[in-house]
């Protein structure tokens, strides 16, 4: 016998027994985290982009159904945030008046605090300083006269580390549609996701050309991304390398260098990596794709 159609009463019974139980898996979720947020303990600091990545890329590619995967994620930054600002006071740093701060919150939750500060350097320092969880800055530039990174290149547990890109994926993230991107800095050790790209800071005596920096890292099974450099006052240079890859302070390939640049790398420090971030077909629906065949 065909099953009689569901009445809207009954309807909206099922949605409010769905709700009930959501709302009971969230009050969970958030138990859980604040749980394992002691049992971290001090040397284990609360944000970890890397465990938010794997999270992320694991519910999208077990996603079904007619909710968009875009809202999936949205949904989970949001998830991520609370669970987080129950860990640690949650407060974001940006400077003021490049257009991070909306960036900021879609990642880090629309009611967390963003402390608006004069400089992506001001930024950064306040992390150092336990002002701020996170600070979003800028993608490095070239030719920076006070570039926020010159600070990583140091070692120590209060020295704070790229941890992530923003957006992870842009299709989830309104304020970067048109392009708008940005790295988060943490007091957080460097974890791996499975897919990402790393940061290291190269200091040299002399300036050195693009080439002859590819070609040492590939000598040394490295392979470059982008660079960024600057002069420190006493003539020593500093190099900005963004690679593929995972590559962890204590990495052999990092030792390797100094041996492969005829001696001319003073010192290569891991600062950071991140979770390589959806490609817009990692977040296609298959609702919309037909969508837009129908077009
Ligand atoms: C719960 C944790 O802490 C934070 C919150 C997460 C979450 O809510 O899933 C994930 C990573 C961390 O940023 C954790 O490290 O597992």
């Amino acid at each position: 016998m065909a099953q009689a159609p569901a009445t809207l009463d009954a309807l909206r019974r099922e949605i409010d027994e769905i709700d009930d139980a959501l709302q009971e898996l969230l009050i969970r979720r958030n138990e859980v985290s604040r749980r394992v947020g002691m049992t971290k303990g001090p040397g284990s600091p609360a944000v970890r982009p890397a465990r938010e990545a794997v999270i992320l890329r694991r519910l999208v590619a077990r996603h079904r159904g007619s909710l968009p995967r875009a809202v999936l994620v949205r949904l989970w930054r949001e998830i991520f945030s609370a669970s987080l600002a129950q860990q640690i006071p949650l407060k974001v740093a940006v400077a003021g008046g490049n257009r991070l701060a909306p960036l900021a919150r879609e990642q880090y939750g629309v009611l967390t605090p963003i402390l608006e500060l004069g400089s992506p350097v001001r930024a950064v320092n306040a992390v150092a300083e336990g002002e701020a969880a996170i600070a979003v800055v800028p993608l490095p530039g070239d030719g920076e006269s006070d570039p926020w990174w010159r600070f990583l290149g140091r070692d120590g547990q209060t020295v704070p580390r790229i941890v992530a890109r923003l957006p992870f994926a842009v299709a989830a993230t309104p304020s970067a549609s048109d392009g708008t991107a940005a790295l988060a800095v943490a007091l957080s050790p460097l974890e791996a996701s499975g897919d990402d790209r790393s940061y290291v800071i190269l200091e040299t005596a002399e300036q050195i050309s693009r080439s002859a920096l590819r070609d040492w890292l590939a000598k040394a099974d490295l392979t470059l991304r982008e660079t960024s450099a600057w002069r420190d006052d006493d003539s020593r240079w500093l190099y900005l390398i963004e690679l593929e890859g995972f590559v962890d302070p204590k990495d052999e390939r990092l030792g390797r260098l100094a041996g492969t640049s005829e001696s001319r790398i003073l010192r290569a420090t891991a600062v950071g990596a991140y979770a390589v971030p959806f490609e817009d077909e990692d977040l296609a629906d298959w609702q919309s794709a037909s969508k837009l065949e129908a077009r």
